[in-house]
């Protein structure tokens, strides 16, 4: 078998009614409820218009660093709604696409794609609604050349994914959610943008309960001292 050269086929989608109801919630709540750990980190932003929300079926895709073979490959074989999540090995220097290959992505209706590197054509893609993320822009071109691999696991913008997972995102960036927790998740994330809703209410009026934040600084031991006179404080003060 051609180990680091292969194309794995026919990964499972996900239920439409799911796919529907992740893309209506914050990414951000989402996130929230599986521990904080499965946002990809900042540098994976938004380069196409803003405001358009992502949510679709991973194919995972992982290059060479600074070669796009596979993804031209992932391009024709993903299915309608899918999102391409590519993983580039921390290259920065060729970009991954351009105008010709979103294109293709948008005359194909594929949901959004992810790169971990750089992308080129900005100028257009930042006109167009098909969601792509990418790390920024260069001129410098893809190699073409592979190896790589399409639906293994790969890690993009800090987080691990398989093929088949769902990837969310929206203007603040990237969200993944493993296909067996994709439930469990939603029930939670329900729940939780409900509360946020009403905590964003309580906030806009002043309203919002700051005690747990004293009360946190006091359990872990935080001094306070007076800027003018040295002194040693203890208990909650202001300014
Ligand atoms: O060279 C490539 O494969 C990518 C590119 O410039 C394009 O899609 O416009």
């Amino acid at each position: 078998m051609a180990v680091g050269f292969r194309i794995f086929t026919n990964p499972d989608g996900i239920d439409a009614e799911i796919i529907e109801a992740f893309r209506k919630l914050p990414g951000s709540n989402v996130a929230d409820c599986m521990g904080r750990m499965s946002g990809m980190h900042s540098e994976i932003r938004r380069v196409s218009k803003d405001g358009c929300k992502m949510a679709g079926s991973a194919v995972t895709v992982k290059v060479r660093p600074g070669d796009n073979l596979m993804l031209h490959k992932a391009l024709d074989m993903a299915r309608e709604g899918d999102v391409i999540v590519v993983s580039n090995g921390g290259d920065r220097s060729h970009s991954l696409m351009g105008e010709i290959m979103v294109r293709h992505a948008e005359f194909r209706k594929l949901g959004g794609i992810v790169l971990d590197g750089p992308v080129r054509d900005i100028d257009t893609i930042r006109t167009l609604e098909i969601p792509i993320y990418a790390t920024g822009t260069t001129p410098a071109g893809p190699y073409k050349e592979g190896p790589g691999e399409i639906n293994v696991n790969i890690t993009c913008g800090g987080v691990s994914l398989n093929p088949g997972d769902l990837v969310i995102g929206d203007d603040d960036g990237v969200v993944v959610v493993p296909r067996e927790d994709l439930e469990e998740v939603l029930a939670s994330a329900l729940d939780f943008n409900r509360k946020d809703q009403g905590k964003v209410v309580e906030s806009t009026a002043g309203r919002l309960n700051r005690a747990w934040v004293d009360k946190s600084l006091a359990e872990k031991g935080c001094e306070y001292i007076d800027l003018k006179t040295g002194k040693r404080l203890t208990g909650e003060q202001d300014g």
